[in-house]
């Protein structure tokens, strides 16, 4: 982890240690040294030498202390700028990691998502980071150097086997310590899950949004409940843990460094006594030998740092190596030529062939068997009812997963042989949950294509051709506005400004280059006939455009070329409107059950509407 301080930077911060942790060394001396010129300073007072008989040693002692004072405070500067340059890499490598490197069946798995909690906990300052543990383990270099410089002052005093005494007890309870602190990281470790649940009921109960059903439905016990109990799931064995591998090696460990240190003292009464020493040398042992018996306490400024800090960091080298094990193609037969992938032709169809999904971990195939051909520059409606399966279906096409059996292919190229950054280029989604970015709009929709992000030309096009342009004209900076009230100048969108922004992003893109343009039922926050009348402008717009619509009411797809219904895993129905009410199937069933319903709602609305007039 040091490897990512900036050399300057590192060999500064030792440098600056290693002087502070002597200076108190220097600082023994001058004292030392003062207090045994005190009876010729008391022999020379009132004859106007007393100064002179002290010699250089207040001078000594005074600069040691004055000048320790003035560089610990940089010890905090220097800290700051190491766990900066850590914490900055790090945060690369995560988000590259969480963001793009780890598979997304990967980031469904509990365990991955337990390590994906402690390794961003440590990058939120919820615990320290690897930043923190790097100047941490630094700091640690100003505590050995004035352990060195004690055992050697012992040494020189009472000879080496007391120096080494104090040095090797010093060692014993660090060493010691470190253990019990190391197995208390590996329990910490093994209570992820728990942890994770105790942050998410924080992290929500502190959030707005759960403010308003907290209040309308007196939620407020319930999770005062739920939190107590979390809580305890966690805490208890952690509790148990730092009695067990904490207080009582504190206890034994205490007793070695009293072991030593009392040896070294009734070694050093001894020789005092018997008249051995000088006064100069009793005063430098006995402040000497004080300073490793401070190894037998917890060191502020490193202990729990390293301990959270690198738990931090193994968690992102933990979720780097999942990555890797992906990112490794499997060896190919020595036989076989590599073979480089082909990058399919634009326009050819693209097919599902006998494509079975498992998620993992599950016995259940969400599709079994399916076989679906979507047309060129037309059209797909894919429907069917809760859990059918149709999310899953963008999934396998956007090559977020992959197919458990079968294959998917584009102008009859497997997906799978392509490199999914060169594949997802072609395609422009718009999730069921798009992310609405509190950035500007011009931010918002030129994610579509980042590398256009300046072009506000293609920006405005994009949002003309979504109908976007009217209300990002409208807004208090144009494109420059940031789309959330949080921020000054900033305001919010309705859920249904939103799907235009997240249209807008999506035109862009098929604007700049792709051609399957998906959407994953964008329009589940609008009314029937906003959803109908939403779906009939995307269909005008990207007519010629080869796209996907999933949608849950069928009335709102009737308009386009081909619609699918999904059922048991399979393609039950494929055909125009026309066509699947003729076969009077399904669809047909279904169609006229969301019809009726509609009309009956639209009857009780006008009643209600009368009622109220009358
Ligand atoms: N990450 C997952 N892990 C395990 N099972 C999942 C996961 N995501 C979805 N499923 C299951 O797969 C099935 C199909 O889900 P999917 O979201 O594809 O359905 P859908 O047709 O899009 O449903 P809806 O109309 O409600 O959005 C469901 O039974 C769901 O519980």
């Amino acid at each position: 982890m040091l490897r990512l301080v900036h050399p300057g930077t590192l060999t500064a911060t030792v440098a600056l240690h290693i002087a502070v942790g002597l200076l108190p060394i220097a600082f023994i001396a001058g004292t030392s040294r003062l207090i045994a010129r005190v009876p010729a300073a008391l022999a020379a007072h009132g004859q106007g030498g007393h100064w002179a008989a002290l010699g250089l040693a207040p001078l000594l002692a005074v600069g040691a202390f004055v000048l320790h004072q003035l560089l610990t405070p940089f010890q905090s500067v220097l800290g700051e700028l190491i766990t900066r340059q850590v914490d900055g890499a790090c945060i690369t490598r995560l988000m590259g990691c969480a963001l793009t490197d780890l598979p997304v069946a990967e980031l469904e798995r509990q365990e991955v998502l337990d390590i994906l909690s402690d390794a961003r906990g440590g990058f939120e300052r919820v615990a320290p980071t690897p930043g923190d543990a790097a100047a941490g383990a630094v700091a640690l270099t100003a505590r050995y150097a004035q352990l060195a410089g004690a055992a050697v002052m012992v040494a020189l005093v009472l000879g080496p086997l007391p120096g080494a005494l104090v040095a090797v007890t010093a060692l014993l309870i660090r060493f010691g310590q470190r253990g019990s602190l190391d197995r208390f990281g590996l329990l910490r470790r093994s209570l992820a899950g728990q942890r994770r649940k105790v942050a998410y009921l924080r992290r929500t109960a502190g959030g707005s949004a759960i403010a308003k059903e907290t209040r309308m439905l007196g939620l407020l016990p319930w999770l005062h409940r739920l939190h107590t109990q979390d809580a305890r799931g966690y805490l208890e064995p952690l509790w148990a843990g730092r009695r067990r591998l904490l207080f009582w090696p504190f206890v034994a460990l205490s007793g070695v460094g009293l072991l030593g240190g009392g040896t070294t003292l009734v070694l050093l009464a001894d020789r005092g006594a018997d008249g051995s020493l000088s006064l100069l040398q009793l005063s430098v042992a006995l402040q000497a030998v004080l300073i490793p018996m401070r190894f037998g306490v917890y060191f502020p400024e490193s202990d729990v740092q390293t301990r959270d800090g690198l738990a931090a960091y193994e968690a992102l080298a933990r979720l780097e190596e999942i990555a890797e094990q992906h990112r490794t193609p499997a060896p190919q037969p020595v036989s076989q030529p590599v073979s480089q992938p082909v990058l399919p032709p634009p326009d050819g169809p693209i097919r599902f062939e006998g494509v079975t999904f498992r998620y993992p971990g599950s016995e259940r195939a969400v599709l079994d068997g399916l076989d679906l051909e979507l047309l060129p520059g037309r059209s797909t409606a894919v429907v069917g009812l809760n859990g059918a399966g149709k999310t899953t279906l963008v999934k396998l096409l956007a090559r977020l997963h992959e197919p458990t059996r079968g294959r998917v292919t584009a102008a009859g190229v497997d997906l799978a042989a392509l490199p999914a950054a060169a594949w997802h280029r072609r395609i422009a989604v718009i999730f069921q949950d798009f992310t609405r970015y509190q950035l500007t709009a011009a931010e918002n929709i030129g994610m579509g294509r980042p590398d256009r992000l300046h072009d506000r030309d293609a920006l405005r096009a994009a949002a003309e051709r979504a109908g976007a342009l009217e209300l990002v004209e409208k807004l208090p900076h144009g494109l420059d506005t940031v789309l959330s009230a949080q921020y000054d100048g900033g305001t919010d969108l309705s859920g249904g400004q939103w799907q235009r922004i997240a249209l807008s992003r999506a035109l862009l893109s098929v604007q700049t280059g792709a051609t399957l343009l998906i959407l994953d039922e964008p329009t589940a926050q609008l009314d029937v006939r906003a959803e109908a009348a939403f779906f009939d402008r995307f269909l005008d717009m990207t007519r010629g455009v080869t796209s996907v619509i999933i949608a849950h009411r069928f009335s709102s797809v009737r308009r386009a070329d081909r619609i699918v219904v999904l059922a048991d895993g399979k393609v039950a129905e494929s055909g125009t409107h026309e066509q699947l009410m003729e076969r009077g199937g399904r669809y047909a069933e279904l169609f006229t059950i969301q019809a009726e319903r509609f009309a009956q709602e639209q009857r009780d609305d006008l009643a209600t509407h009368l009622d109220g007039a009358r």
